[in-house]
């Protein structure tokens, strides 16, 4: 079994043991009663500029422990000041050491909207990320079928969330855009054997149409990728390591946009 799919089979357990403590119809009723979201993740990526969409990540797969130190709110507040437009919180246990709860505190503590990190596999992900405060989920096209992500983006349109639609490949471009994705990301890393190759995203550049927001995402190191990204017109990055390794990270972040 791939990494990826035993990511996936955890996720289904965890959804699983979920719905034993609150079922899909309680938690699904109490995300509808909030708030719309109003598409704040994807409208700030929309405004003019290439956008940073900054990870808090404590561990993963493919690196192990990134940082032993993980004051994950005082991070997520450093990303804001900043000026990340948007944050993206693991919350995979497992391999990322992620939490729901990490999720819930950042999107208490920032007023820039949040991306819940996981490997949504079920419906009742997405209301748990609206109800843990998330403006937008991730959808990986590899773990997922056309179907399924058509389906979910019409669950995140009701709530005015971001489906953040993954691809990795060819197919799997054509596939998030048949599905209707609006946010693509293209991840650099291979999920299956953790290669990382940045010319991912100028491969696949041409295959996603104008109107779909485009997002490079995974391995994203020096101010020369961004500028590589922005001359291609990406309309976000998504950068993890090099922040989190990063002792001041306003600073890692100025460096990266080329501010300084
Ligand atoms: O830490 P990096 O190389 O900057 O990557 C960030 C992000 O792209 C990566 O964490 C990621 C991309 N797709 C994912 C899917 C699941 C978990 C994690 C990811």
């Amino acid at each position: 079994m791939t990494i990826l799919e035993q990511l996936a089979d955890y996720a289904r357990e965890r959804t699983e043991q979920g719905k034993r403590k609150r079922s899909l119809e309680e938690l699904k009723k109490q995300a509808l009663s909030l708030p719309d979201k109003k598409f704040e993740f994807e409208n700030a990526i929309k405004r003019p500029g290439l956008s940073f969409i900054c990870e808090c990540k404590k561990a993963s797969p493919s690196r192990g422990i990134i940082v032993h130190d993980f004051p994950y709110v005082q991070i997520a507040k450093e990303y804001e000041a900043a000026g990340a437009e948007c944050i993206s919180v693991l919350t995979e246990p497992k391999w990322f050491l992620g939490s729901n709860e990490y999720l819930k505190r950042i999107a208490g503590a920032v007023s820039v909207p949040c991306l819940r990190k996981d490997f949504t596999v079920d419906e009742y992900m997405i209301y748990e990320a609206r109800v843990l405060g998330a403006s937008a989920v991730l959808l990986i096209c590899s773990i997922l079928s056309e179907r399924q992500i058509n389906e979910y983006i019409s669950i995140c349109d009701e709530m005015g969330l971001s489906a953040l639609v993954e691809a990795h490949d060819e197919r799997e471009v054509t596939m998030a855009v048949q599905a209707g994705a609006r946010l693509i990301g293209i991840n650099n890393r291979n999920l299956k054997d953790f290669t990382v190759d940045t010319h991912n995203s100028f491969r696949f550049r041409e295959m996603i149409p104008g109107d779909i927001l485009f997002v490079s995402e995974s391995g994203i190191s020096t101010g020369h990728d961004v500028k590589k990204l922005r001359e291609i017109g990406a309309d976000a990055v998504l950068i993890g390591e090099t922040l989190m390794r990063a002792e001041h990270k306003g600073a890692k972040l100025a460096g990266l946009r080329g501010v300084i």
